[in-house]
């Protein structure tokens, strides 16, 4: 067994690969950086050293080998490259792991076979990351390489949550069910929203917002997922940068037979070009709340729209739960954008939940509540740290096996 210390996690996502290098004697980051914009003229990557400056190279990456290898390299310009032998293991962030991977997993040739089988239902991330971990064993093949699921959280749902009604043959023979994704960072998230409430995450009812580029809300009971918003791909839930969320199915049909268009120009729709972007023509929330600010009125549609879908959520997962203690808002936009924490529990405070006004316009790094002192809920704002999470579980892994 190795006897590093340390793990690089590698998140890949369809254009871009973040990535740190976590040393797990303590946790700090040696390094910590993005690569965006893969396969497009304009990529740019972006490289955090421990205590040093950040360095920014723009250039074209026509693919994730070749970001990947960018990424090597300035990890050896700090000294800290893959060949170093303190690198215990690499963490891969895996969106999809269907019904069989509810743990984090070694990867050999028959897991990857596996996650490759997957990509039908998650086709903008098991690509991207099934390179990633190709890439990754190429450089380090001496390496464990050790898959993290997005999916295993969700694992615990009941069954009558995690089924879709149709015809139960069908759906068994096709493994159709709702997965739920995100769940790293909804574990992550739960757990620290009750240290931060100084309380056992055994006995909290906690429901979590990511909102990010992709977007979705979990109800854990008792740190056990019981619901989630997404469904048998990324694609079902709330309102997302690029992605439509919930639509009636029968939109499909009716694209196809009476507008059509061929399935996979509706895929392209809906997990492309729909959700914020679809609806006003921008994915930022940032540009959305400034262009509504100015009184752009699709700006606004989408902002409300955005919210609504979030509301129900916060509804449904309150009525499943039954006692909720905590709401906890993270990713991109649940930890930046007060508006829409704001107008997301604007007029709650019969259901306990309030929000106070200047907590909530404060901006901070570190998890915080934001609710008054007498809102029966606590409703928080808690980063997400699914690299670290990641590492925890990938690092645990390794000493577990040896
Ligand atoms: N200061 C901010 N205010 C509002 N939204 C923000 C802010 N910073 C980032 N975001 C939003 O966060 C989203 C990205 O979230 P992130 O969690 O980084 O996504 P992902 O990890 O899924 O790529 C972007 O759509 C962006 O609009
Ligand atoms: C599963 C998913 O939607 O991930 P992301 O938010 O990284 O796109
Ligand atoms: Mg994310």
């Amino acid at each position: 067994m190795s006897t590093g210390t340390r793990v690089l996690v590698l998140n890949a996502g369809s254009s871009s690969v973040k990535y740190q290098l976590i040393e797990m004697l303590d946790g700090s980051r040696l390094a910590a950086g993005l690569v965006e914009r893969i396969g497009e003229p304009n990529g740019r990557l972006v490289h955090t050293p421990r205590g040093g400056p950040r360095r920014e190279t723009l250039q074209t990456f026509p693919d994730h080998g070749a970001a990947l290898k960018s990424v090597a390299e300035e990890l050896a310009a700090d000294g800290v490259g893959l060949d170093s032998p303190e690198l215990a293991a690499i963490g891969h962030r895996v969106v999809h792991g269907g019904l069989r991977f509810t743990a984090p997993t070694l990867v050999d040739d028959e897991v990857l076979a596996e996650i490759r089988r997957l990509v039908p239902v998650a086709p903008l991330h098991n690509p991207a990351n099934i390179t990633g971990i190709e890439v990754a064993r190429a450089l380090r093949p001496d390496l464990p390489q050790i898959a993290v699921f997005d999916t295993a959280f969700h694992a615990t749902m009941p069954e009558y949550a995690a089924r879709y009604a149709i015809d139960r043959a069908v759906a068994d023979e096709h493994r159709v069910r709702r997965y739920g994704f995100h769940g790293t960072s909804h574990q992550y998230v739960s757990r620290a929203t009750a240290a931060l409430l100084g309380r056992d995450p055994a006995e909290l009812n906690v429901i979590v917002l990511h909102l990010g580029n992709g977007a979705s809300a979990s109800a854990v009971a008792g740190g056990v997922c019981v619901d989630t918003s997404m469904g048998l791909t990324p694609l079902e839930g709330l309102v997302m940068g690029t992605r439509s969320g919930d639509v009636d199915p029968g939109v499909v049909f009716h694209l196809h037979r009476v507008g059509g268009l061929t399935i996979d120009q509706i895929d392209d729709l809906l997990n492309r070009r729909s959700g914020l972007l679809g609806l006003c023509g921008d994915n930022d929330m940032r540009e959305i709340m400034r262009r509504s600010e100015e009184g752009d009125a699709a700006a606004r549609l989408a902002f409300d729209t955005y919210v609504h879908r979030l509301r129900k959520y916060i509804g449904g997962y309150y009525a499943v739960l039954g006692r909720v203690d905590a709401i906890a808002f993270t990713a991109g936009v649940g930890e930046n954008a007060a508006p829409v924490r704001a107008a997301a529990t604007a007029g709650l405070d019969q259901l306990g939940i309030s929000v106070d006004p200047e907590l909530n316009a404060v901006r901070s790094g570190e998890a915080r509540v934001i609710s008054p002192e007498y809102s029966r809920v606590t409703v928080a704002v808690v980063p997400t740290d699914e690299e670290l999470e990641i590492a925890q579980q990938a690092f645990a892994l390794v000493h577990a096996a040896g």
